[in-house]
């Protein structure tokens, strides 16, 4: 089975959520503030939302010169804006916001050198950043907000997630996926009642069971779903359990630190047999639970972490503690209902005669989700 940083970058279709929609509408109105000439704002925003009423998971804004005919406002302002803050070669420029920040920061694009405003290109990877590229008709095209997959440690690269799992394609027991999606809207709607409580403002998950059950789908999933980036830590890749708290250096508020195979990693250091060496894991056990205590009272908001394994009995106890885990999720073999969704999902199938047959069978032989997708 590939590994979760694999699978979740392997795809190429972008899948957005409602809530990616609304940030994106959000972000489109700041930017708008920014382009364009204060007459000109609120037609174009009045414009965009009656598009975004009818409108899917994606979208391009358009700009072009000429409407038929017509010269185009909005070209036109767009354009002496743009020209005072890129030089004549550009082509590409890249805007984001932090954010905290009121501002949009303008980045010139990957093979430009110049860059605009303070904020350096760690800042494009932030959720729900936009890219504005000016094609050589000076067309403005925006591109919709994505969600980043970055690989913590000595490897650490950056990619945009377009992992298409969202919690409707997921197939697992429907009181659980309601359980967890409601757990993630009350943890992201209680800033309050974790500053009252003093909590830090963190959820953890510990996802197992067995290869193929959708661990690497779900956290997608809810990366998708909340439009948080997502970190992925391979603790292989760590020289020390020092480096666990430095990698933190590098993640940002609104995100997901994933860290996968925990049992793996940690079963090898404490045996010190052949594939730890072969594995060069240098995180022991006491430096890892150090690390999600400190973790809990040492960096910004609005995290989660999630944990994967394929056998939770081999995890030390310690590690499930209560207050280190706030959830712990097992992903089974599929079931009926399970199976219906992934019907749904590959063959677009909502009934078939083999339903009944199938339904049977299911229920009395173990077989994974990414069994049946294969199929
Ligand atoms: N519950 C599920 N719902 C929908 N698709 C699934 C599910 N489980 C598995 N799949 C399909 O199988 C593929 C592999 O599953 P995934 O990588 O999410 O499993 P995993 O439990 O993380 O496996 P591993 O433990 O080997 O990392 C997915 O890309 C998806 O196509």
């Amino acid at each position: 089975m590939p590994s979760t940083t694999a699978v979740l970058s392997a795809y190429t279709t972008v899948t957005a959520s409602a809530v990616l929609v609304r940030t994106l509408l959000y972000e489109v109105q700041n930017l708008t503030n920014q382009l364009l000439p204060r007459n000109l704002q609120e037609e174009f925003l009045s414009g965009i939302g009656y598009l975004v009423g009818n409108l899917s998971s994606q979208m391009s804004i358009i700009i072009e010169e000429n409407n038929g005919l017509i010269l185009n406002e909005v070209f036109e302002a767009s354009k002496l804006y743009l020209v005072t803050i890129q030089s004549p070669s550009t082509q590409r420029l890249k805007v984001a916001k932090a954010e905290k920040k009121e501002k949009l920061s303008t980045i010139i694009g990957k093979d430009e050198n110049i860059s605009f405003g303070n904020e350096n290109r760690l800042n494009l990877l932030l959720p729900c950043d936009l890219e504005v590229t000016c094609s050589s008709r000076g067309n403005i095209l925006l591109q919709e907000c994505k969600v980043i997959l970055s690989t913590l440690g000595s490897y650490g690269e950056s990619v945009y997630l377009d992992h298409p799992s969202t919690f409707e394609t997921l197939a697992i027991d429907p009181k659980l996926k309601k359980e967890l999606i409601d757990d993630l809207d009350r943890f992201v709607k209680r800033r309050d009642y974790y500053r009252r409580v003093g909590k830090a403002w963190k959820h953890g998950y510990l996802l197992y069971g067995p290869p193929g059950t959708g661990k690497s789908s779900l956290i997608a999933a809810m990366a998708n779903y909340l439009k948080f980036d997502i970190y992925d830590m391979e603790l292989s890749s760590l020289q020390s359990n020092g480096d666990l708290r430095r990698q933190l250096v590098y993640t940002k508020n609104r995100s997901i630190l994933v860290i996968e195979d925990i049992d793996c990693s940690i079963e090898l250091r404490n045996r010190n047999d052949a594939a730890y060496n072969q594995s060069q894991t240098q995180v022991t056990l006491s430096g890892l639970l150090n690390f999600i205590d400190g973790l809990w009272s040492s960096c910004g908001d609005e995290r989660i972490i999630v944990f994967t394994t394929n056998y939770k009995d081999r995890l030390d106890p310690a590690f499930l503690r209560p207050g280190r885990m706030d959830m712990q999720i097992h992903m089974f073999y599929c079931s009926p209902s399970g199976f219906r969704i992934l019907v749904s999902n590959y063959p677009g199938l909502k009934n078939h005669h083999k339903f009944d047959e199938i339904d049977e069978l299911i229920t009395e032989v173990n077989v994974t989700p990414a069994e049946i997708a294969e199929e």
